[in-house]
């Protein structure tokens, strides 16, 4: 009766980093070794260069490195075999999506990605050619067929290594997390189990990148669809799968399953783990943001003080004549109790300088949200000037409801590196806060139970400007994830008076959203790489054909 012993391998590859991707994989199989006795470990999709490496794959020096660095594990790696993700061949003949098995000190085969993902936020036809064959390989007596990602949404790969003689299939993924993710995958793999009767291990890699972040959450099923392993979401670690030969000559496979996590914690520690890769991955020493004692920068700091200590985050207050006694003392209370640095700047002068230099050209003319947009762009001033001073990174704090309807000032809030609650919806963020209050008190209550408000103008309310966000985000969700139109959304019971003033707002922003800085992506459509939308557009809400 043959066992062995297969490990995924949950590792955070970071993008064009190969160099450091080769020491990763090493360490990590080593690791296996010691630890849990590995025979193979399974690293995830594009595992040398990163994933997604975009246009650093149109780069010859990248592929070199990448050859290089496949010749490095074979010689250095002597008593484990691992299975590695890269990109193989080059532009001229052809470019692939690839997984190579290293064993004995050499590349012993090489399988080329058949389902090449080109929608959303993927866009691996603008790099990669399709492979069209199976790969099956011959390890301690058990075939193993190779997917990559995308194949296991298909039945064609994994019904091809099953005809190429596989016994058991590996999945090789770099696929992001998404609120709503974890059934899909599971489905789409318990298909292809009951398709072709084999078991099918799944190894997705974990961490952040720009605006991905990626869950690792792997695991394996057996051939009768039961899940036996099942790796903890969004950290680093090496599962072992136990595979079994048994006296019919069927493969059984054994792991640990670890319990899933409720929803808003997984939310939180996504975010939590794609701003700290964010800050980290770009060598940042820290960051610095505007606390306002408002929600926003309020579940803002939380966020960056979880991702990165307390000690690396500075909080300013930039009180005007506007700010109430309410947010400095909440602002306060909240940065002394977590332990951040925290400053307070008064942006009166800095306001009141830029009122008297416009004042030959204002003379006459009625104050509007000119002034507010003044001193939301002097505190983005203030909070760019402590970065350039400091090396730390400015952090923006706007919500995705605010990044849909434009409720934000370019050149003023929208100032800044990162942005980790841009696809977080208002409504969103105030259970996110009082989730994380719940672990420990860290946001004041009164910042929560308050109505919000961008303080730039006297007794000023978002409300009095945005429908209810409890309705607004409704709304957006309709409109922008599942792309509802107009006449949709009226049919759905809505004020077509309020769904028409909302759409208008976001189709009129997007010139905004193409200036504001990379954030989180949690949902199925984020701003970004998701949601590409023509800024200069005739499409209106009202437009009709005739
Ligand atoms: N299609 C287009 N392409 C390129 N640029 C375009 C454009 N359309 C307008 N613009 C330019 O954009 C400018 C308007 O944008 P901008 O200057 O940002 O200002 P604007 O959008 O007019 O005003 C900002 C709004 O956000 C609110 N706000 C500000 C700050 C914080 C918060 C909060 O609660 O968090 C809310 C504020 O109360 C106000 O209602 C125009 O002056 C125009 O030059
Ligand atoms: N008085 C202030 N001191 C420091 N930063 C501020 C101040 N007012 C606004 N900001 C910055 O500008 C951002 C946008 O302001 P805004 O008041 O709309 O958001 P918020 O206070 O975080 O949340 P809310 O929308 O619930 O009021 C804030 O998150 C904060 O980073
Ligand atoms: N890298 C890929 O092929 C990812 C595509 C896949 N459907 C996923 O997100 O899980």
């Amino acid at each position: 009766m043959q066992t062995l012993t297969l490990v995924m391998g949950q590792i955070n590859p970071v993008v064009g980093d190969v160099a450091g991707n080769v020491n990763r994989i090493i360490e990590s199989a080593n690791q296996a070794k010691q630890q849990h006795n590995a025979d193979l470990v399974v690293f995830p999709e594009l595992t040398l260069s990163g994933y997604p490496p975009e246009d650093l794959l149109l780069r010859p020096g990248l592929l070199k490195r990448v050859r290089k660095a496949l010749s490095t594990l074979a010689s250095k790696l002597d008593n484990v075999a691992v299975l590695v993700g890269h990109p193989a061949g080059d532009a001229e003949s052809g470019l692939y999506n690839s997984a190579s098995l290293i064993d004995d000190g050499k590349v012993i085969c090489t399988y080329h990605k058949q389902q090449l993902p080109n929608y959303g936020v993927f866009d691996e036809k603008r790099y990669f050619v399709e492979g069209d064959n199976a790969t099956v390989f011959d390890f301690r007596g058990i075939n193993i067929g190779i997917t990559i990602c995308e194949d296991i949404w298909f039945q064609e790969p994994a019904a091809r290594a099953k005809v190429a003689g596989a016994e058991l299939i590996v999945n090789l993924n770099a696929s992001p997390y998404r609120v709503g993710k974890w059934p899909l995958r599971e489905a789409e793999v318990n298909k292809r189990v009951s398709e072709t009767g084999l078991p099918v291990i799944y190894v997705n890699q974990y961490g952040g990148q720009d605006e991905l972040v990626f869950d690792g959450y792997s695991f394996a099923i057996n051939a009768a669809g039961e899940k036996v392993a099942q790796a903890p979401a969004l950290e680093f670690g090496l599962f072992p799968v136990s595979i079994k030969r048994d006296a019919s000559g069927a493969l059984s496979l054994s792991g640990t399953l670890c319990e899933p996590e409720e929803e808003l914690s997984t939310i939180y520690k996504a975010l939590t783990l794609g701003l700290k890769d964010y800050i980290e991955k770009n060598h940042f020493p820290g960051v610095v943001l505007g606390l306002s004692g408002g929600i926003d920068s309020a579940l803002t700091m939380a966020l960056a003080v979880d991702a990165i200590g307390a000690e690396k985050v500075h909080a300013v207050m930039m009180p005007s004549r506007y700010t109430s006694q309410m947010s400095l003392d909440d602002a306060k209370l909240m940065a002394d109790g977590m332990g951040v640095k925290y400053s307070i700047i008064s942006i009166e002068p800095t306001f009141n300088a830029f009122i008297d230099s416009l004042a030959d050209e204002f003379n006459g003319l009625p104050t509007d949200t000119t002034e507010e947009n003044i001193q939301a762009r002097c505190r983005g001033i203030l909070l760019m000037a402590l970065s350039n001073k400091t090396g730390s990174m400015v952090l923006s704090t706007g919500n995705k409801s605010e990044m849909a309807v434009g409720y934000s000032t370019l050149y003023g809030d929208m100032a800044g590196g990162y942005s980790p609650l841009k696809d977080v919806y208002k409504t969103l963020v105030y259970e996110l806060s009082h989730y994380r209050n719940q672990q420990s008190m860290v946001i004041p209550e009164r910042i929560i139970t308050r109505p919000p408000s961008a303080e730039l103008a006297e007794d000023q309310l978002d409300q009095d400007s945005l429908p209810d966000y409890a309705v607004l985000d409704k709304i957006l969700q309709r409109y922008i994830a599942d792309q509802r139109c107009f006449e949709d959304l009226v049919d759905e019971g809505y004020d077509a008076e309020m769904v028409a003033r909302v759409i208008k707002m976001v189709d009129r922003n997007e010139y905004k959203r193409r200036q504001a800085p990379p954030g989180i992506r949690i949902s199925s459509r984020a701003f970004g790489r998701d949601r590409r939308y023509p800024i200069t557009s005739g499409y209106t809400v009202t437009s009709t054909i005739e």
